[in-house]
């Protein structure tokens, strides 16, 4: 059945929550008093729903419904999941989760957005404290996996392990906080960055953009990847993390920072960095920058998940729960995917070495299917491609919805060949196709070998049923 996810609150996160959970086949329900509110997340979920798919190489969860609603007991009564993300003051969100805990159902999970309150203090006053815990986010929700799961003492462990499971299983990593602490963990490193930056703008020393291109072309590169202390651990070259601390640790007691003073937010402060950020941003819209910061946050969340690294094997374990068999239709569709952003090239099409990728990516599907799957690889058994001729017939562009659907016009011994058709999903037009010829190899002595005895069974099996149903 449908699972249904409310989010009470649909601003920046709000908008970003329903559209990641609409996107992960929930049906959605928002409730905001702004009359604006449905225009907004309109445009977050278009925004959305172009990136997101471009994560996975498996085809996406039938998209959920967001429906706008005009109160909150319509939106959580009979949900599964309660996302509270209205401004971060506590005498809102105490209104709020009173009025979310007068309707919703007992076992429903009601998670807080909070920056930084503890679960504790959202529980104050609550009728029913162990269904609360902070779910807390990062913009992009849709994008960007991590979410601090902080329960308090009186959070129930039902409560925290089923939001877990649902958690993990739209895409996210649950990092769980063991103890509550304002600002959870993450937060804490964020303000202590901000504040070093407000005071390097107060004090003339640097610009806002001089401070975002000591972040970008530097250190973001290693925290996106390894994180503080691994990365630090690196640093300490053969000897690691203790000679780091010995070379590095005396500096702590120098004044390399100004952590504990915060800068008054001045009119001349604010007016300051605002001016700046205008002059170095502002010929861009929200949206526009949007799309910008989406755009580069996929290429680096898809070069990890080549490498099978950080955030990006987090995608790849999620893609593979994604992905199931494939079906037994002729032919078969071993591909179904939308194009993604690092494929296109100057031409603003999809570049045609990507073609090659796909294609591969449809064989391997179809060896999987005949049982040359990863294991059978391992043991020491593969194809190895020897020809392919692609025919480039239409363009295709990022976030199209694309397919390939494959067909076996030999399967005798160990040659195997493919034809492999991609076609558009919204007018099944044919946009390339490709001959590709395999042998089947012993990895061990890299020269061809007939395929072990299951194997040829189902390819020559498949041969013959595509030959008969005139595929
Ligand atoms: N913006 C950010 O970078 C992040 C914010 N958060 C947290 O998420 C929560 C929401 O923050 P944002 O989305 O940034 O704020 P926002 O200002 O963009 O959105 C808040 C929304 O709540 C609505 N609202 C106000 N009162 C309401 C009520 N009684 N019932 C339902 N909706 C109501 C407003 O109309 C608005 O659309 C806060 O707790 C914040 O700390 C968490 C992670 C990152
Ligand atoms: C600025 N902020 C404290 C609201 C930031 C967050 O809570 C997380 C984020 O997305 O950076």
């Amino acid at each position: 059945m449908t699972k249904v996810a409310a989010i009470i609150g649909g601003g920046v996160i709000g908008g970003g929550w329903a559209a990641r959970f609409a996107l992960m086949g929930w049906e959605v329900r928002v409730f905001d008093p702004d009359p604006e509110a449905e225009r907004k997340i309109g445009e977050v979920m278009g925004n959305a729903g172009r990136v997101l798919p471009m994560l996975y190489e498996a085809p996406m969860p039938k998209r959920g419904q967001i429906t706008l609603v005009g109160s909150v007991v319509e939106a959580v009564t009979g949900a599964d999941w309660i996302q509270e993300s209205v401004p971060e003051r506590l005498d809102i969100k105490h209104r709020v989760i009173a009025e979310i805990q007068g309707a919703c159902p007992e076992g429903a999970v009601l998670a807080s957005s909070t920056s930084g309150f503890k679960p504790s203090e959202l529980q104050d006053g609550a009728a029913r404290p162990g269904q609360i815990v902070v779910a807390h986010p990062f913009n992009p929700v849709y994008l960007l996996p991590l979410a601090e799961l902080v329960p308090s003492a009186v959070t129930s462990p039902e409560t925290v392990a089923r939001a877990k499971e649902i958690l993990t299983a739209i895409g996210m990593y649950p990092l769980h906080v063991r103890a509550e602490i304002d600002a959870h963990i993450a937060d804490r490193f964020l303000e202590a960055v901000w504040r070093e930056a407000l005071w390097l703008v107060k004090d003339g020393i640097a610009t806002t953009e001089e401070i975002d291109n000591a972040i970008r072309y530097g250190f973001g590169l290693r925290w996106a990847q390894m994180g503080l202390f691994e990365t630090y651990r690196v640093a300490g070259g053969e000897a690691g993390m203790r000679h780091f601390m010995a070379q590095f640790g005396p500096c702590l007691q120098w004044p390399w920072t100004k952590l504990t003073d915060v800068p008054e937010f001045t009119d001349e402060l604010v007016d300051l960095i605002a001016g700046q950020s205008d002059k170095q941003s502002g010929h861009m819209g929200i949206r526009d920058l949007e799309r910008l910061r989406d755009n580069n946050l996929v290429a680096i969340l898809r070069g990890l998940k080549q490498q099978g690294a950080a955030a990006g094997k987090l995608i790849l374990d999620h893609d593979a729960m994604l992905r199931g068999p494939l079906g037994d239709d002729v032919p078969l569709v071993t591909v179904r995917r939308v194009v993604p952003v690092d494929w296109t090239d100057m031409n603003g099409h999809m570049n045609e070495g990507r073609y090659g990728q796909l294609f591969s990516d449809a064989s391997e599907e179809l060896m999987t299917h005949v049982g040359a799957d990863r294991a059978y690889v391992e043991a020491g058994n593969s194809y190895f491609t020897a020809e392919t001729t692609v025919k480039y017939l239409n363009e295709t562009h990022a976030g199209e919805d694309i397919y390939v659907t494959t067909r076996v016009t030999r399967g005798e011994g160990k040659k195997l060949r493919l034809w492999h058709e991609m076609c558009r999903a919204s007018d099944d037009a044919v946009l390339a196709t490709c001959v590709q010829f395999l042998l089947h190899v012993s990895l061990e002595t890299r020269r061809s070998c007939p395929p072990l005895p299951q194997v040829l069974e189902a390819v020559e099996a498949l041969a013959a049923h595509h030959a008969e149903a005139g595929a």
